[in-house]
């Protein structure tokens, strides 16, 4: 291919400078029934999708390699481009085919990317496509600015360098862009992070001048229609800013428009909401199983939403939990007004939720509406949701300041369903441009056209009585084809009967085709009636559109209305069914549950008829922080931990919980460090991943936090994994002081209570009967007194061989044990670490005291703390 356009075909020239504008981004440039690629885009998509490559003609000294997919396939074709990472620019014509010299203009209107999807058949309806910006600042900061483009809501987050991986784990991004300009260290940064699945979405450079801070406040004070970011406290963000000027740009630039209907801005302070970081929503399977599955997950259980927009919100609320209690308590609330029995009646949520069925998803029509993308049918839709949004929105004041705001905020802008309802037929054609969308008696000047039209077929049935008449030919035939258009037939034995001023149109096999001065000019009357209806009907949608738009930002809040009823109705539902209690925030550090249940264990084991769960009590407070917890393999403790830590999750969310009763002080933070599979991808040993993992932990948790230690120091030999845990658990205890749940295997761990006032010592329950064992699952007091590890051995179908070894080995092993007992103390507390002593550095350092200091003599200081480092 040569780079001069000069030598190139027209068309190819045409095609060459859209490709320009679009580099790296597969372009697919309408030409009549077809999108085609060329060159390498028609190389690679071939690749991809499995489509024909072909050569045609000439262009620019050589053949041109190229690649089409039909039209009306578009969407699924865009659809297997998307899940692959792709991004898509799409041309089409845009000037009048008829009246164009050379080719036909061509624009791109839009650029369908994987983090700013708008298409319905292209989105998931239970999951947001985020697009994230990010922005490398100075001092190890960045920046982190992100929106769903369906949502309507500007992100804005500011983090340390090091904390991004967490953040972008959180996110969960659909596509990341950074600056161009960013150091090669933050690119590798990045890279590692998506390669250690941190986050997978595919990444791309923008330039850097993108990433410009003033120019993010702008836009955002644009979108706000406000002078000052203060009330959305987002003022003094200007790493965030940066991000959000990039951001806005790209999605701007994909949607070939202005994102009219970003009306919000929400800062994200880590320290605002409890963190989850990846090892707990991954452990806890919080979204997704530990193989990856959609269910069955604390989400698969809890979403019976009537809505994607409520499915969608119960996941925000759910990896969302804020550390203040208020909202919690809010929703509780409401929760409980939903739940009232109104007596033999049906509950508030069972009416409200029959209204929510069927109910369309008003957020991403309203944002489509705003990016004119909507369809016919999806506004016919909205017109419908809107006046039962209206009827739902007469229940007006309830007893809870939430479902009041909720009440209000479903009330329709007014005179928006009228309009879509006069306007729009109830049953329109799919798309504008093929006409049969406006309904009759919106506009008189569309009326009459189709009148003309409608007239067509008495006008011909008139004409043929006359002509019938005229001739004397009984069996003369008015009639209209697409190709020929009007005509009368005669057959070929009344040739002789046909008049003078008929004009032969066509010869068939046995007839003629004629047409007269009046059936022609009736033909260009109707059909340009036809053509200038289409036209007028495409003029009218998009006065309809521009007649929507102030109404955007009220139906943006609608959305919101209607997902978080929904999502109310369906945590009242679920509490109901699952038979769960509200849970009791207090002021003084605790987590006391009463009869607390595993929800998804408990639900599985319904489904499958495999007898009852057993409910089981948690008791940590300002006296017991931390449970060593042991017993036999099998017998649910990693259960019962996890059960602790998803009643903390749900209580925080707002949601009931699985228990009789629950009391629960301020919570931070939900860390878990439970045995992984090897991460073999990132090449770390499992002993690896366990000790990062755990570390990561002590110096994140705080005695608000809640950790879940299961079987620390498994992974290396039984000394090293030994010492290894009691240094971790006396940590926990002495220093982090969080509550902690310790599940071990470790007998000797069991010690650490007599030492440490603030711990316990409790075990899952099992009996024998005969050599078999029987699991109780209870949690009860103290240390277990023996492992069971050969009769689980003997339930998991280990030869009989085996088994019999392991009996003798064991035996042998104990009475060794027995003769020279151990006699080490394992909590001992060690003689203080030799770097405790002060390096002369760290005392020269320690005696400067800087506000004294004269810029000389800081200069000095330095210069004498380079010697002593040196030395
Ligand atoms: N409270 C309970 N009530 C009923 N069944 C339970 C309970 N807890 C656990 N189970 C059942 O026992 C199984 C094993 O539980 P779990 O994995 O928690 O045991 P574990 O003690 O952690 O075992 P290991 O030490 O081998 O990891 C669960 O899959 C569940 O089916």
């Amino acid at each position: 291919m040569s780079d001069t356009f000069e030598h190139h075909t027209p068309m190819m020239q045409q095609y060459l400078s859209l490709k320009a504008g679009h580099p790296d981004t597969l372009l697919f440039y309408r030409m009549g029934d077809f999108y085609e690629l060329f060159w390498q885009d028609a190389e690679k998509a071939a690749r991809l999708l499995d489509i024909t490559l072909t050569q045609r003609g000439q262009s620019g000294g050589g053949p041109v390699v190229m690649a089409g997919v039909p039209f009306h396939a578009l969407e699924n074709y865009l659809g297997r481009l998307i899940k692959m990472g792709e991004s898509v620019a799409i041309a089409e014509q845009v000037g009048d085919v008829a009246t164009a010299k050379g080719p036909v203009e061509r624009k791109v209107v839009r650029v369908v990317t994987p983090g700013t999807l708008t298409d319905s058949e292209l989105l998931s309806d239970k999951a947001e496509s985020m697009l994230l910006a990010v922005h490398q600042g100075p001092r190890a900061r960045c920046g982190l600015a992100w929106l769903s483009v369906t949502q309507g809501r500007v992100y804005l987050a500011e983090c340390a360098s090091e904390e991004l991986g967490a953040w972008l784990a959180r996110v969960a991004p659909s596509e990341l862009i950074y600056s161009a300009g960013v150091t090669e260290r933050f690119e590798q940064q990045l890279q590692s992070l998506r390669q250690s699945g941190a986050f997978t979405c595919p990444i791309s450079p923008r330039p850097d001048w993108q990433f410009d801070s003033a120019l993010g406040e702008r836009k955002l004070l644009e979108h706000l229609g406000a002078a000052s970011l203060n009330a959305w406290d987002a003022q003094d963000l200007a790493q965030a800013h940066a991000a959000t000027a990039a951001l806005l740009s790209y999605a701007e630039h994909t949607q070939g428009r202005q994102l009219t209907h970003v009306h919000t801005v929400q800062v994200q302070r880590d320290d605002a909401l409890i963190a989850l970081p990846p090892a707990t929503r991954r452990n806890l399977e919080l979204v997704k199983t530990l193989r990856g599955e959609d269910s069955p997950t604390l989400f698969s259980l809890l979403d019976t939403c009537m809505t994607g927009m409520g499915s969608r919100l119960l996941k925000a609320w759910l990896l969302e939990p804020p550390r203040d209690r208020a909202p919690a308590r809010e929703r509780l609330v409401a929760t409980e007004v939903l739940r009232a029995g109104g007596g033999a009646g049906a509950a508030p949520w069972q009416v409200l939720r029959g209204a929510l069925k069927g109910v369309s998803d008003v957020e991403r029509i309203t944002a489509r509406t705003a990016l004119r993308q909507v369809r016919p049918r999806e506004l016919v839709a909205l017109g419908k949701t809107l006046q039962k949004a209206e009827q739902l929105a007469q229940n007006g004041q309830a007893p809870s300041a939430l479902l009041t705001q909720i009440f209000a905020d479903l009330q329709p802008p007014p005179g928006c369903a009228e309009l879509l309802q006069r306007a729009i037929l109830e049953e329109p054609a799919a798309l504008v441009r093929d006409g049969g969308v406006i309904a009759g008696g919106f506009d008189a000047e569309l009326d009459e056209l189709r009148a003309i039209q409608t007239n067509c077929d008495s006008f011909l049935l008139e004409l043929e009585t006359r002509e019938k008449a005229r001739t004397g030919i009984a069996n003369l035939r008015v009639q209209f084809n697409k190709v020929h258009g009007f005509y009368i037939e005669v057959t070929s034995s009344n040739l002789d009967r046909v008049p003078d001023d008929y004009r032969r149109r066509q010869t068939l096999k046995n007839a003629e085709r004629f047409i007269t001065p009046e059936l022609k000019a009736f033909e260009d009357k109707a059909l340009s009636a036809q053509e200038r209806a289409l036209a007028r009907e495409k003029w009218l949608y998009e006065q309809v559109l521009d007649e929507l738009q102030p109404h955007v930002p009220a139906l943006t809040r609608l959305a919101q209305a209607l997902a978080a009823l929904d999502v109310l109705c369906t945590l009242a539902e679920r509490s109901l069914t699952l038979n769960w209690c509200a849970p009791q925030f207090v002021q003084e550090p605790c987590i006391e549950i009463e009869g607390g249940r595993h929800p998804v264990v408990e639900a599985r084991l319904a489904e499958t008829s495999s007898g009852a769960f057993i409910a089981n009590h948690t008791r940590l407070n300002a006296n017991t922080r931390l449970q060593i917890i042991t017993g036999p393999n099998m017998g649910g403790k990693s259960t019962y931990m996890r059960q602790v830590a998803l009643i903390v999750l749900l209580a925080s969310m707002g949601s009931h919980v699985p228990a009789t009763s629950c009391r629960l002080g301020p919570i931070d933070a939900i860390h878990t460090r439970i045995g992984a599979a090897d991460d073999l991808a990132n090449a770390q040993s499992t002993f690896m991943l366990e000790m990062t993992e755990a570390a990561q932990i002590l110096h994140a948790a705080t005695p608000h936090s809640l950790v879940l230690m299961d079987e620390i120091g498994r992974g290396t030999s039984t000394f090293d994994g030994l010492a290894l845990a009691s240094g971790i658990a006396t940590q926990l205890h002495d220093r982090t002081r969080a509550f902690t749940l310790f599940a071990t295997h470790y007998f000797e761990l069991t010690e650490l209570p007599a030492k440490a006032r603030h711990a316990v010592n409790m075990h899952v329950s099992a009996t024998e009967s005969g050599s078999d064992i029987v699991f109780l699952h209870e949690i009860q007091p103290g240390p277990a007194s023996r492992s069971y590890g050969i009769q689980v051995a003997k339930l998991a179908g280990m030869p009989a061989a085996v088994l019999h070894h392991a009996r003798h080995a064991l035996a042998a092993l104990e009475e060794r044990a027995g003769e020279d007992e151990l006699q080490v103390d394992l909590f001992a507390p060690p003689p203080e670490p030799e770097m405790a002593v002060a390096s002369p550095v760290e005392a020269a350092l320690a005696a400067i005291n800087p506000d004294a200091l004269s810029p000389r003599e800081a200069l000095d200081a330095l210069y004498q703390l380079k010697r002593l480092n040196g030395a």
